[in-house]
């Protein structure tokens, strides 16, 4: 890991910047797999697992006897911490369902909005290097709520062809029923373009590596919506004197572990907290059965020694982490203080991990610098709001004067007598 001291202002945006920035070489590899899939459909896909996956695949669909079978291959202890996890995102996801109020803008001028579920939605379940069913608790929940009418769900197939039971059980208690063994760049083309059994979506969501962030965000040219830039994830840390190294350690090594890509970011204030952490990521790294894979994300990751806690925020609100952990003194002050993160966790019994699967909030969030503009996953993404208006002949009237003077000064005659024709007042 990288040790930056104390840098002045210009050092920043190196510190910044992730490590994949620039990543020309996986934009050029997804391009020629969305038009490998555009053209060749379900026969690419197959080719695709088995080039990417290192899968035979004789078909895409997992089959309902297969999604009836999970259940049972399931232990029953992560049966009850899925069922739980489900529930407690359901709760926080449903408590964002706020039915809005007509407004009058002026009399007989009336004037709402509705939420109506997205029609056909698609969900990526990431699984290259681990069969992450959280997500479809993450997506599915929110997507159930909604009342999407099509969700189709695409993963990577496992080695020997099959679909992690726990995604199969996940994705049935969101009443997900189209699961396919489809992972990366494939994916997303065949759920933005379609193919002969995977059905065209309008919003693809979902977490995934840089080949499926990549992509997600080339299909947006042929029309389809995507909730965000989501993937490789990341976490920054700001501690101080009073932080616990190891729980610091602990939450660095929790994030470092999903990829080599992933990127992690200590901000303190503290030498002795700092040296503390690096001894701990040491001591713990090597405890871990994913320790090649964090230890990769490590090297491109950095621990900055910051003046004080001011200038931490400061430095975190620029990095605008997918994730922001708090573990100082007066970590509620200074939460109230974030501008820019995916999600905060606050205090030292607040580990990401909590949101990563069971909390309740989601944690499917924006990467690479993305939280300064975008929200992570929520009911809201999964839904339009159409606003609707109705006036009465006297609201009309009431407002005809401000609406004809604008639309006539704006040279839009036609838009005036559309107005004036009702009133009897046509010119
Ligand atoms: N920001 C967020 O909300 C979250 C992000 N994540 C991130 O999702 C990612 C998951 O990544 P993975 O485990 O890799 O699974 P993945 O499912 O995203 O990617 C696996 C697929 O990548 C494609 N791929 C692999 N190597 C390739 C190559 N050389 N060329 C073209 N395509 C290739 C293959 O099609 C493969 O099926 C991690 O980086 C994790 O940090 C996970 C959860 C939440
Ligand atoms: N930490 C991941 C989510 C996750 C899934 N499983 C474990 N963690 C992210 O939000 O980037
Ligand atoms: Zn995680």
């Amino acid at each position: 890991m990288e040790i930056i001291k104390y840098p002045d202002r210009s050092q920043w945006k190196g510190i910044t910047e992730r490590p994949y920035s620039d990543n020309r070489a996986v934009l050029d590899t997804v391009a020629s797999v969305l038009e490998e899939v555009r053209s060749g459909g379900d026969a690419a896909l197959i080719t695709l697992a088995a080039r990417f996956d290192g899968v035979a695949l004789q078909s895409l669909a997992v089959t309902s006897g297969e999604m009836a079978a999970a259940e049972d291959l399931l232990a029953p202890e992560l049966k009850e911490a899925i069922d739980a996890a489900y529930r407690n995102i359901r709760v926080f996801h449903a408590a964002q369902e706020k039915a809005e109020e007509a407004v009058e803008t002026l009399p007989g001028v009336r004037c709402w909005r509705k939420s109506i579920g997205i029609e056909r939605v698609g969900l990526y379940v990431p699984g290259g290097t681990a069969p992450l069913f959280s997500t479809v608790l993450m997506l599915g929940v929110p997507a159930q709520l909604a009342g999407c009418s099509i969700v189709v769900l695409c993963t990577p197939p496992m080695k020997d062809g099959s679909v992690h039971p726990a995604i199969l059980y996940a994705a049935r208690l969101c009443g997900i029923s189209l699961v396919y063994k489809s992972g990366g760049a494939g994916a997303v083309a065949a759920m933005a373009y379609g193919t002969e059994s995977i059905a065209a979506v309008h919003k693809i969501f979902g977490p995934g590596n840089q080949y499926v962030t990549a992509a997600k965000q080339l299909v947006q040219q042929s029309g389809v919506a995507i909730d965000m830039p989501a993937g490789p994830s990341e976490v920054c840390v700001i501690a101080d004197e009073s932080a616990n190294a190891a729980f610091v350690a602990a939450d660095l090594l929790s994030q470092a572990e999903h990829g080599p890509d992933s990127q992690v970011l200590l901000l303190t204030d503290s030498a002795p907290l700092l040296e503390g952490v690096q001894q701990e990521l040491r001591r713990q790294l090597e405890l871990l059965p994913r320790a090649s894979v964090a230890g990769k994300a490590l090297e491109k990751s950095r621990s900055v020694l910051v003046r004080d806690l001011d200038e931490a925020l400061a430095l975190a609100n620029a990095y605008a982490a997918e994730h922001l952990i708090l573990q100082c003194k007066d970590a509620e002050t200074l939460a109230g203080r974030v501008i820019n993160a995916g999600s905060v966790f606050i205090g030292p019994y607040s580990p990401e991990s909590v949101g990563d699967y069971a909390s309740g909030t989601n944690h499917t969030l924006p990467t690479n610098g993305f939280a300064r503009a975008y929200s992570g996953v929520s009911l809201d993404s999964f839904v339009k709001k159409v606003s609707f208006q109705q006036l009465t002949r006297a609201g009309l009237e009431s407002i005809a004067g401000t609406v004809t003077t604008m639309a006539e000064a704006e040279g839009l005659q036609a838009h005036a007598e559309a107005v004036r024709v009702r009133l009897g007042s046509s010119k």
